[in-house]
C-alpha cells in the first residue's frame, strides 16, 4: 500500500498493492493496522454507504457540522468519479482550498478525508459505483454543503459535454461565502 499526503494536510491518497493472477486480481479494500500506521492516527469507521450514480452525476459538496463531522474512506467499485474535497478546518493554513482527484475500478485509488472537509463527486461513466467508509454516523440534522459551481472555490469539474445532474438539495446548496460553520 503507497500513501502520499495531498496539499491538504490530512488528507491522503492511498494506492493499495494489487495480486495479480491468471484468476484475476486480490486487494485488502482496508487494514486498519496498516492504514493507521500509514496516516499516523487512530481510526474507528462505524459506517460503509454506497451509491450508484450514472454519467454526469454530481453529488456535493457535503459535510456533517461540528462533533456529527466524518472522516470518510472514499472509493469507486465500479465506474470512475471525480472526486473533490475542501477544507473547511477554519485554523487550516489551506482553508477553503481544495483538491481534486480521479478514483476508478481501474487505478483503485482511494482518498482519506479528514474530518472537517467538505466532500462532492461527478460521475464519469455510467452506473458508477462509489463506495466509501464513515468514522461517525449520518446525522440529518448536521447537514450541510456548498454549491458545487461556487465561485470562491473555482473547482473545475470535468466538461463532459452534458449538463451536470444534481438533487434538489444540492441545487440549493449555499455559497462558501454564506456558510455557517
Ligand atoms: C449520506 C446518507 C444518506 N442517507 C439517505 C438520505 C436520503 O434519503 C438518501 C440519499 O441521500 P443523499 O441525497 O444525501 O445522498 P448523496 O448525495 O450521495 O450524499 C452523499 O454525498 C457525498 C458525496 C458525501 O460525501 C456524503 O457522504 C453524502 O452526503 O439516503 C442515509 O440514510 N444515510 C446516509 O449516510
Amino acid at each position: 500500500m503507497k500513501v502520499t499526503e495531498s496539499n491538504l494536510k490530512g488528507c491522503f491518497i492511498i494506492q493499495p498493492h494489487i495480486f495479480k493472477d491468471e484468476r484475476g486480481s486480490f486487494f485488502e479494500s482496508f487494514n486498519q493496522k496498516v492504514f493507521e500506521e500509514l496516516i499516523g492516527q487512530k481510526i474507528n469507521f462505524v459506517q460503509d454507504n454506497q451509491s450508484q450514480s450514472s454519467k454526469g452525476v454530481l453529488r456535493g459538496l457535503h459535510f456533517q457540522h461540528r462533533e456529527f463531522a466524518q472522516a470518510k474512506l472514499v472509493r469507486v467499485i465500479k465506474g470512475s468519479v471525480q472526486d473533490v474535497v475542501v477544507d473547511l478546518r477554519e485554523n487550516s493554513r489551506t482553508f477553503g482550498q481544495h483538491f481534486s482527484i480521479e478514483l476508478s475500478e481501474k487505478n483503485n485509488t482511494q482518498l482519506f478525508i479528514p474530518r472537517g472537509f467538505a466532500h462532492g463527486f461527478l460521475a464519469l461513466e455510467d452506473d458508477t459505483i462509489f463506495s466509501y467508509k464513515c468514522d461517525n454516523f449520518y446525522n440529518n440534522e448536521s447537514e450541510s454543503g456548498i454549491i458545487y459551481d461556487d465561485q470562491t472555490l473555482s473547482i473545475s469539474w470535468n466538461d463532459l459535454g452534458t449538463s451536470y445532474k444534481l438533487s434538489e438539495k444540492d441545487i440549493m446548496l449555499p455559497k462558501f461565502e454564506d456558510l455557517k460553520l
